[in-house]
């Protein structure tokens, strides 16, 4: 379990484009020293703003896209190009603008796809393929991710984990469905926190005022199913990024402002 780290940026725009060009630098070193890199996007105005940021950044193109394998934290489980997948807004922000490798573009299942309704059908599947995914230093669970992103709710959730909902109490299963969410759609696919925490890498996105209660609530020693985002962290990294507003109500003592 790797400590949190903790890193301020003045307002939002800033934290989308200082979380972009570290993501840049993160994939070009992994690629550099491994071949290919792999990364956990996440949905949300927060994790959609990083990507947007990340399609306008001067030095985007130095990332080998065709070498890049992109995962979900979670899904909405709506039909094929519903406007509210997070999959159909990380094109609109940035997938449809570089050229990806389309087959290591890893999108979790619709609901008008082979399962219908069957959520948890849907679940085993995107399951199955990061299984196929994992290496054997996973034991043949999911891939080593680089960096997994993570947007983090107001209530602290995190995917689609969700406080005191059962998904975040599982300990066996990567992905499971989720009916009831508080945030609609009510019905997801979500990465559980065992899945979460095989991650090299946990970056957990929180700026506005709207974050501050959650980011003090998960960095004050809350417990996970209680407070989903206090249990999210990297195996050798768990970082948050924030902006002055969402880091408001924690001890100045706990995070020196990296932008003035
Ligand atoms: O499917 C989703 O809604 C997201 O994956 C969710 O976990 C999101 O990241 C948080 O709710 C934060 O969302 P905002 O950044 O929009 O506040």
């Amino acid at each position: 379990m790797s400590t949190p780290q903790l890193v301020v940026h003045r307002d939002k725009e800033l934290m989308a484009q200082a979380a972009a060009a570290r993501l840049i630098t993160k994939v070009v070193d992994a690629q550099t020293s491994r071949g290919y890199a792999s990364v956990v996007l996440t949905g949300g105005r927060n994790g959609n703003g990083v990507l947007a940021a990340l399609a306008a950044a001067p030095a985007r193109d130095a990332i080998d896209w065709s070498r890049l394998d992109l995962w979900w934290g979670d899904e909405r489980y709506l039909p094929e190009g519903d406007p509210e997948r997070n999959v159909t807004q990380a094109r609109q922000a940035l997938l449809d603008a570089v050229p990806l490798d389309p087959r290591r573009v890893h999108a979790m299942p619709a609901s008008d796809g082979p399962f219908g309704t069957d959520v948890e059908a849907a679940a085993e599947m995107y399951a199955a393929e990061l299984a196929r995914a994992a290496g054997p230093e996973n034991h043949g669970s999911v891939p080593t991710f680089d960096v997994l992103m993570l947007g983090v709710g107001p209530d602290t959730h995190v995917a689609s984990l969700f406080p005191e909902l059962p998904a975040v109490r599982e300990t066996e299963r990567t992905v499971v469905g989720v009916h009831g969410a508080p945030k609609p759609p009510p019905t997801r696919i979500t990465l559980t926190l065992p899945a979460i925490r095989s991650a090299r890498e946990v970056w957990l996105l929180a700026a506005g005022e709207d974050k501050a209660q959650a980011a003090a609530i998960a960095l004050s020693g809350a417990g996970e199913v209680q407070a989903p985002a206090a249990g999210a962290y990297g195996r050798s990294r768990t970082l948050w990024l924030l902006d002055a507003a969402a880091a408001s109500q924690l001890p100045r003592s706990l995070y020196p402002p990296a932008s003035p």
